[in-house]
């Protein structure tokens, strides 16, 4: 299959986004028949996945896997079940169930994620045999994804990475889910831009990148989280 480059989607319309993006997901669940999930974080690029989905097949007809990190918002774990319920998601929450220890131990933002992140999710795939997993990056969210592709094979263990909404920039996430009526987590009402872990995600400003809120130092961390009575 032909991708099109960052260049050639540039002016493209919401629909010519959508398109692609289904079909990019019917061919992937296609090929990867009952080994294939997708990664839920409850944010609103993954949700906008599984919408997607949802037009292409009438449901999720693929696994949903949650990485459950013990740091994520209380109103991101209310969204998540509540959507969970809604559209009948065959959900599988993941935890490193030392998460808390470790945060302590990890020396950075990095490693944090490596080990409450990678390290259930490369089990979990492992343990499904899962060949391809969907997730929601996107080129225009930080630097370091600009040069995504949208299948990128991963080693350890070994399995592709389905990239179908790359070519979404933030403001066509928003118009999808505008269009649509899909449901998203009220933290964004309250100002957030992108929702990942509580200690390292911090209200960003309107105009400034997408992801400025989510860059935290390792105090900054742990400041946050003896804050909030963790430790
Ligand atoms: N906790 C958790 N559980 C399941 N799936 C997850 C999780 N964190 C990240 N993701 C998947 O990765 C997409 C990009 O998210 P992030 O940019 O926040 O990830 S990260 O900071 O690079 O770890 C993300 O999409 P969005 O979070 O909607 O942007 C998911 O597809």
């Amino acid at each position: 299959m032909n991708h099109p480059s960052q260049e050639t989607t540039k002016n493209w319309s919401l629909e010519q986004r959508e398109a692609e993006s289904r079909k990019i997901i019917k061919e992937a669940i296609e090929k990867h028949q009952g080994k294939i999930a997708t990664a839920w974080s409850g944010g609103k690029d993954s949700t906008t996945v599984l919408h997607l989905i949802k037009q292409e097949f009438g449901k999720v007809i693929i696994p949903v896997v949650f990485i459950d990190t013990s740091v994520k918002f209380p109103e991101i774990y209310a969204f998540r079940d509540k959507l969970a319920k809604e559209w009948n998601l065959n959900l599988i929450i993941i935890k490193n169930e030392n998460a808390l220890k470790e945060i302590e131990i990890a020396k950075d933002k990095k490693e944090c994620c490596y080990l409450l992140k990678t390290l259930p999710l490369r089990q979990i795939i492992e343990k499904n045999g899962w060949q391809a997993l969907i997730t929601a990056v996107r080129w225009d969210e930080q630097e370091a994804r600009k040069n995504e592709v949208y299948i990128s094979p991963r080693e350890n263990p070994p399995h592709l990475r389905i990239h179908p909404i790359l070519h979404f920039r933030e403001i066509d996430i928003w118009s999808y889910i505008k269009k649509y009526n899909v449901p998203y987590c009220e933290l964004y009402h309250k100002g957030y831009r992108s929702l990942g872990c509580i200690p390292c995600t911090q209200l960003g400003s309107a105009e400034g990148p997408e992801r400025s809120g989510r860059d935290q130092s390792k105090e900054e961390i742990m400041q946050r989280l003896r804050d909030l009575g963790y430790f």
